[in-house]
């Protein structure tokens, strides 16, 4: 079956097919709608039908009832009337009901209002994962930036750019990993044995200075609000067995904060029934969910150009000494 998107194409490509006439659009129109629908791009419309097609196109043209084919589609925001909606809610409705950023995240990243232990959570999710200090990869390249003189969207972006599989970027590998190994029942053992022979790091493990003997607060903070407020923390409770066969390999072998909201927000996904299975697998194969830890890492990324600049910092050069020149 070809795509919703590809449909679209069809029905916005088809308006360039029909100078004179709307002849068999009707037909394409209801594909269109069926297709969306079977994907989930939009909701069903009771006892839909394809609007009426006009005889006369120049007529129809006069009377304002045929539109230009579109080149985009948007679901999320609709700014055309007094004020914004996000996923249909007015944003002064936002406010008046005292929301918050987790709100507008549920709306335009999930496009619905979820419950506020949800919410809280991705709230919480962004104030940890806000800023871990000047060392790491991303606040270390803004810095480097910010000091060569470079203008705030260029420090942050080079920051932004170190997130990946080793840095803040493993939490979709994780949910991806943790989900398919814990639904197909593989104890611990079986799934970090395959993945070892797949040559493959265990995504949402390991830590280059946390351990079990130093533990990563954040991981704490998150665990226990999962436990205390969501309907089952069953994926997260998986990761952690995993975490305890790794830590007989090695002491830094930890359930880290990528694993950590990874396996908490399939539990989130799975426990609040607010989505449906096919939802959940695309959420998690489009991978939503680097993008906490990229919002959350961007306040702290900004955070570190203004310092910098605040400092009057030179140019930053890094050490001889501290390199080792060899062939
Ligand atoms: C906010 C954050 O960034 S959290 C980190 C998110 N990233 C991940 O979860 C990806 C998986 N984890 C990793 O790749 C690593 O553990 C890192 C990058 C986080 C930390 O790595 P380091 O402390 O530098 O450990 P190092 O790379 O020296 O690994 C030492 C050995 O431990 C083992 N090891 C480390 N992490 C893992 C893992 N996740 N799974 C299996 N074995 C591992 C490996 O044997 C590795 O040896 P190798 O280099 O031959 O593969």
């Amino acid at each position: 079956m070809e795509s919703a998107q590809a449909k679209n194409s069809a029905l916005q490509g088809a308006g360039a097919l029909v100078p004179t006439s709307f002849e068999g659009l009707e037909p394409l129109i209801k594909e269109v709608y069926t297709n969306l629908v079977e994907e989930g791009v939009i909701t069903p419309i009771p006892d839909f039908q394809p609007p009426p097609v006009p005889q006369d196109l120049n007529a129809a043209i006069k009377a304002g009832k045929v539109r230009a084919p579109t080149h985009i589609i948007s679901t999320i925001c609709d700014d055309r009337g007094e004020e914004a909606t996000y996923a249909g809610v007015r944003m002064s409705s936002l406010i008046e009901s005292d929301k918050g950023v987790g709100d507008v995240i549920s709306l335009l990243w999930f496009k619905r209002s979820l419950p506020s232990y949800c919410t809280k959570f991705i709230e919480m999710c962004i104030m940890l994962c806000a800023d871990h200090g000047p060392c790491v990869s991303g606040a270390h390249n803004t810095i480097v930036t910010a000091r060569a003189g470079k203008d705030l969207v260029s420090s942050l972006v080079s920051g932004l750019l170190t997130i990946g599989p080793r840095f803040g970027g493993a939490i979709d590998d994780a949910a991806r990993y943790f989900k398919d190994a814990c639904d197909k029942g593989l104890t611990p053992y079986d799934y970090v044995e395959a993945m070892k022979k797949k040559g493959i790091r265990v995504p949402g493990i390991g830590h280059r200075i946390k351990s079990a003997d130093n533990r990563d607060k954040r991981v704490e903070l998150l665990t226990n609000y999962g436990r205390t407020f969501f309907p089952s923390v069953r994926y997260l409770e998986y990761a952690l067995q995993v975490e305890k066969y790794t830590l007989t390999k090695a002491n830094n072998l930890v359930l880290n904060v990528d694993g950590c909201i990874g396996s908490l927000f399939l539990d989130l996904l799975v426990s609040s029934a607010m989505f449906t299975q096919q939802e959940i697998d695309e959420i998690v194969g489009i991978g939503y969910l680097n993008g906490l830890f990229v919002l959350a890492r961007t306040i702290g990324l900004i955070g570190h150009t203004f310092d910098q600049k605040r400092l009057k910092q030179p140019l930053y050069r890094h050490p001889w000494e501290d390199v080792l020149y060899t062939k």
